[in-house]
C-alpha cells in the first residue's frame, strides 16, 4: 500500500536513479494495453479518454500498444492544455504516427461511439475536487456506454489516498495501478490490477531526493521553535545543532547551557538565543524548568550535544526525557538515558554504533545495512525512531527502515553528528519524525557532497551550516 505523497516521493527518487518518468509512463501504459487485451476480443472496439496530466499520458501511450485495435484517441482539451512534457511528447507521437486521435475542446463534440472497452486516462493522483468540464461530462458518457471501463491507477474522480469518488466519478469494471496498491482502491467494486512498472526497489529503500518533497512545505511558518539543551564540557557541539536547526527552517532557536559556558556559545552566534543556568554541567535540579520553558513554547528540544557525561547529567536527561511532552531528539551524552525512559513522546534518536552498541542496540562491526534487521527490531523495541550513523545511514522506527547512503569521508570530523541533530529538529516542524528523521541525514550528507571538491578531507562541520539550505530548497524540482 503507497499513499499518494510516497509514491510521487518513489517516482523522483527512481528519477534520480537513472529511470525517468517517461520510462515509468511507457511502462504504465504498457501495463494498461495488457490488461486491455485480456479483456478484448480481436474485433472490439476500444476507445481512450485521455486527460491532460500523467493518467492521461499512461493512457496515450496504451494506444500505441493497442495498433490492431485502432483505438480512438479522445484528449480532453488542447494539446496545449497537456500539463507535463512527457504526456505531450506522447500526443505528438500518435498525431504524427496518425492514430485516430481527436481532442475535445466543447464536452458537447465528445462523440466516444459505441466502444466495447473504454480506457479511463482522465485522472488519476492528480485529481483535486470535484470533475469540472470536460471530465464531468466525458465521465458521464463513459459510464452511459454499454462498454466495459478499464480505469489507469485509479477510477477517475476518486481519491486514490482516502477512496472518497468526486460525484461524477467513472465506475470501473478493471483498473491497473501501478506499482503498490492505492490505499483508495482497497474497496473499491472493481477488479484491480497491481502493474509492475520498473520502479527499482532501491527507489524506496534508499533516501533520495524525493524524500525531502514533504520537507519543502512551509517549513518557516513563523512559530517553530528549536530548544537545545545541551554544553557542559563542550561549547560547540549545541552551537552547531541550533544554528543547524536555523539553516533547516526553525524561526527561533534558544539554547539552554551551563552559566560557565553560555556567554562563549552566544559568542558563536548572534542567531542563537542562549540562556544560562547555575554550574558547570547539567544537574537534575534544572529539571522543571527547562521542561517547563520547552512545554511554554512547544518546542522541539534537541537534548544532548555537549553535555558530558558526568553521572549527574545522565540523571537529569533521564528526568528530562521522562517530564518532556514534546518532540526531541536525542542525542550524544543523553543517548544511554533513552532506553530507560516510559514515554509517549516522539524521540529521534542519533547514535553512532558505539552509543547505538551503549543503549543495548546491535554491537557492529561492519556496515551497519548488515545488521539491518537488528537495528529495526532495536528501534521497535525501544519505540522511538533510531538514526544509526556510519558512513550509510539507518534509518527506522521499527517498521519502516530507510538506508541513506549520501555523504563523503570527510564527515567523520566531528561536529557532523551536531549538526544532523539540529537539521531533525529543524524539519520536525514540517513531517512526522520518521520523514524528518530520514530527509536530514540526506540533507547533511548531500550538504558534505556539495562541498567536497573545495574542501575535501578539510571538511568542518561549521561549512554544512551554509551549504544545508541549498540542499534542502536548492535542488527543488
Ligand atoms: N509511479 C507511478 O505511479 C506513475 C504514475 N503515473 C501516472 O501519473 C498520474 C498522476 O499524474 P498527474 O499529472 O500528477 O495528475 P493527473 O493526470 O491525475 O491529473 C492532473 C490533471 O488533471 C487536472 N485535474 C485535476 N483535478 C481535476 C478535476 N477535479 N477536474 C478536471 N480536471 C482536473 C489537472 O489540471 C491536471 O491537468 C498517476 O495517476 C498515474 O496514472 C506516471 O505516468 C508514471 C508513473
Ligand atoms: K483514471
Amino acid at each position: 500500500m503507497i499513499s499518494s505523497e510516497r509514491m510521487a516521493a518513489v517516482d523522483e527518487n527512481a528519477e534520480a536513479l537513472g529511470v525517468p518518468r517517461k520510462q515509468l509512463m511507457e511502462s504504465s501504459g504498457n501495463a494498461v494495453a495488457r490488461a486491455v487485451r485480456r479483456l478484448a476480443e480481436p474485433e472490439s472496439a476500444v476507445a481512450i479518454v485521455a486527460g491532460r496530466g500523467n493518467n492521461g499520458g499512461d493512457a496515450l501511450v496504451a494506444a500505441r500498444f493497442l495498433d490492431d485495435y485502432d483505438p480512438t484517441v479522445h484528449l480532453l482539451g488542447r494539446r496545449e492544455t497537456v500539463s507535463t512534457d512527457i504526456a505531450r511528447e506522447n500526443w505528438d507521437a500518435l498525431v504524427v504516427a496518425e492514430y485516430d486521435a481527436r481532442t475535445v475542446t466543447d464536452s458537447k463534440s465528445l462523440e466516444l461511439g459505441d466502444p466495447d472497452i473504454v480506457v479511463d486516462g482522465m485522472l488519476g493522483t492528480g485529481v483535486t475536487g470535484e470533475l469540472r468540464e470536460p471530465e464531468a461530462t466525458a465521465a458521464d458518457a463513459i459510464d452511459a456506454l454499454d462498454a466495459t471501463v478499464l480505469s489507469v491507477d485509479v477510477p477517475s474522480g476518486l481519491d486514490a489516498d482516502t477512496g472518497e469518488t468526486a460525484d461524477a466519478a467513472v465506475s470501473a469494471d478493471h483498473v491497473v495501478t501501478f506499482h503498490d496498491r492505492k490505499p483508495g482502491l482497497s474497496d473499491l467494486d472493481a477488479d484491480v490490477t497491481v502493474a509492475d512498472i520498473g520502479i527499482p526497489a532501491a527507489a524506496e529503500l534508499f533516501v533520495g531526493p524525493g524524500d525531502l518533497r514533504s520537507v519543502r512545505r512551509g517549513v518557516r511558518g513563523g512559530d517553530s521553535r528549536v530548544f537545545v539543551v545541551g554544553g557542559g564540557p563542550y561549547t560547540g557541539a549545541p552551537a552547531l545543532a541550533g544554528q543547524a536547526a536555523l539553516r533547516a527552517g526553525a524561526d527561533l532557536t534558544f539554547v539552554a547551557a551551563p552559566e560557565t559556558v553560555a556567554p562563549q556559545i552566544q559568542g558563536y552566534a548572534e542567531d542563537l538565543i542562549v540562556q544560562d543556568y547555575p554550574g558547570d554541567h547539567l544537574t537534575p535540579d534544572q529539571v522543571d524548568g527547562l521542561v517547563q520553558t520547552a512545554h511554554d513554547y512547544d518546542d522541539v528540544v534537541v537534548l544532548g550535544p555537549g553535555l558530558g557525561d558526568d553521572d549527574e547529567t545522565l540523571t537529569a536527561a533521564r528526568r528530562f526525557l521522562e517530564a518532556f511532552e514534546g518532540d526531541a531528539v536525542v542525542d550524544a551524552d543523553a543517548l544511554p538515558a533513552v532506553p530507560e525512559v516510559d514515554t509517549d513522546a516522539t524521540l529521534v534518536c542519533t547514535p553512532n554504533r558505539r552509543e547505538l552498541a551503549k543503549m543495548g542496540g546491535p554491537d557492529v562491526d561492519g556496515p551497519l545495512r548488515d545488521a539491518l534487521d537488528d537495528i529495526e527490531s532495536f528501534a521497535a523495541d525501544l519505540g522511538h525512531v533510531v538514526v544509526a550513523k556510519a558512513a550509510e545511514d539507518i534509518v527506522t522506527d521499527g517498521e519502516r527502515t530507510r538506508i541513506v547512503r549520501a555523504g563523503t569521508p570527510a564527515m567523520t570530523v566531528g561536529g557532523t553528528g551536531d549538526t544532523l541533530a539540529g537539521v531533525i529538529a529543524g524539519l520536525f516542524g514540517t513531517q512526522d519524525a520518521f520523514d524528518a528523521a530520514c530527509a536530514a541525514p540526506f540533507v547533511n550528507g548531500r550538504a558534505a557532497e556539495r562541498l567536497d571538491a573545495e574542501r575535501g578531507d578539510g571538511l568542518l562541520a561549521s561549512d554544512l551550516l551554509d551549504a544545508i539550505p541549498r540542499t534542502l530548497w536548492g535542488e527543488r524540482s
